[in-house]
């Protein structure tokens, strides 16, 4: 996104005539004050115009938003002229967007005048034929790209990260987490398979649970940074947040919005962290790493469709089925029945995620008809 010229010059730097709105006083009006919006915001291009004030998004719930600056969080609206400004949904405030905001009711709600430049995204494809993309969180510095050692691993869908983080301009970090499951011979095998790939981003193992390489993690984070979690479910990232919080339970950190007669509670997608960093944590994000989790999982368990396709039944449900293949390599030894209860539990996972994308496509074209309901609203009342 970015600012036509003209715009451009009514804007003025943010440095010592800072406006926000005075949410002490009850007149709402904006006064200026120190600026002490950048204490642990710090937004890329530090504009705004008279009576405005910069905040960050950091919650989405269909036409709901929260906006926070330094010293509170708030419900937000989008106002006709941000939807009208911009060419198409990817361009919508979204989860880490710096906007210009205007506040209410002695800085009780907000509205969302402008998306800033963002300075990275991360954004994944919609399914289907046409190349078009949903913007899930921006202005992230650094990606943590989160692999189990044990199960989960699997260097094609590494690469599948590495191709979306790079080409949102947002620097990778791999965890390899579950460290206490496997020797450190098996962890050294792992890292030189993504090093085989030619990944040169930089590894850390750790242990959620005896604590190992989590220090090396902490190290990474900086105040004014935004940070976030990529990674299949079960990988650890919710045991792995917990920690990097401090203290501060992640599934409690709810905030509520009410607004227009209705009350919902969302629950906050940016979170600050101990060191002073943000994080970026929501359900669509953990879904990126599920786009062709099927074939992954084929392919780390080719062994096990060796033996699938030997089963008498195609619909072998491998429970009590006569000449079912994978029971008998069970019984002969030949196959782990731990590594075939791992199969069954991914797969299990990647079906409910493709069934949740459906969900999302739904939900997507629901958002489509409302775009469209607002435009055609705002655009009576514009001729007032
Ligand atoms: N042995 C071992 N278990 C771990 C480690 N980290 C997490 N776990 C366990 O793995 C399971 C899944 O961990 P979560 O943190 O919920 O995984 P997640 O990636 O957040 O999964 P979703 O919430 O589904 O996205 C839990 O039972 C954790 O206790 C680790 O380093 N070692
Ligand atoms: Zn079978």
């Amino acid at each position: 996104m970015t600012t036509s010229k003209p715009k451009q010059a009514a804007l003025h730097k943010l440095a010592h005539d800072c406006h926000t709105a005075d949410t002490r006083g009850d007149s709402g009006r904006s006064v200026p004050i120190a600026c002490d919006h950048h204490k642990d915001l710090s937004p890329p291009d530090r504009y705004c115009r008279q009576g405005e004030s910069i905040a960050r998004v950091t919650a989405v719930d269909r036409d709901q938003y929260t906006v926070r600056n330094s010293e509170k969080e708030v419900p937000a609206k989008l106002t006709g002229k941000a939807i009208h400004s911009s060419a198409s949904s990817v361009d919508l405030p979204c989860v880490g967007d710096w906007v210009s905001v205007r506040y209410h009711d002695s800085g009780a709600h907000a509205s969302i005048l402008e998306v800033l430049p963002r300075k990275s995204f991360l954004r994944r494809r919609k399914p289907g034929a046409k190349v078009e993309f949903q913007m899930i969180a921006v202005n992230i510095d650094l990606a943590f790209i989160v692999q189990s050692c044990y199960v989960d691993f699997n260097v094609r869908r590494l690469e599948r990260y590495l191709v979306i983080t790079s080409e949102g301009g947002i620097e990778p970090v791999i965890l390899l987490t579950k460290s206490d499951l496997v020797s450190p011979v098996e962890l050294e095998q792992l890292i030189a398979r993504i090093r085989d790939a030619g990944i040169s981003a930089r590894v850390i193992a750790l242990s959620n649970v005896s604590g190992n390489g989590v220090d090396l993690v902490r190290e990474l984070i900086e105040p004014g940074k935004t940070y976030c979690l990529l990674g299949s479910s079960g990988v650890g990232k919710t045991t792995l947040i917990n920690r990097l919080v401090g203290g501060s339970d992640l599934t409690t950190s709810a905030v509520s919005a009410s607004g227009e007669g209705r009350h919902t509670t969302t629950r906050r997608q940016l979170i600050v962290l101990e060191q002073g960093g943000s994080l970026i944590d929501m359900p669509g994000m953990r879904e990126l790493g599920m786009l062709g989790l099927g074939e992954g999982i084929d392919d780390s368990f080719s062994d096990i469709q060796a033996y699938l396709h030997e089963c008498r039944f195609a619909n072998c449900t491998h429970t009590s089925e006569p000449g079912c293949a994978i029971r008998e390599g069970i019984a002969n030894g030949e196959l782990d029945p731990e590594h075939f209860q791992n199969y069954l539990k991914l797969k299990k996972e990647s079906e409910f995620h493709e069934m949740s994308n459906l969900e999302k496509r739904r939900k997507d074209r629901a958002f489509g008809k409302f775009v469209r309901s607002v435009k055609k609203g705002k655009g009576r009342q514009d001729r007032h």
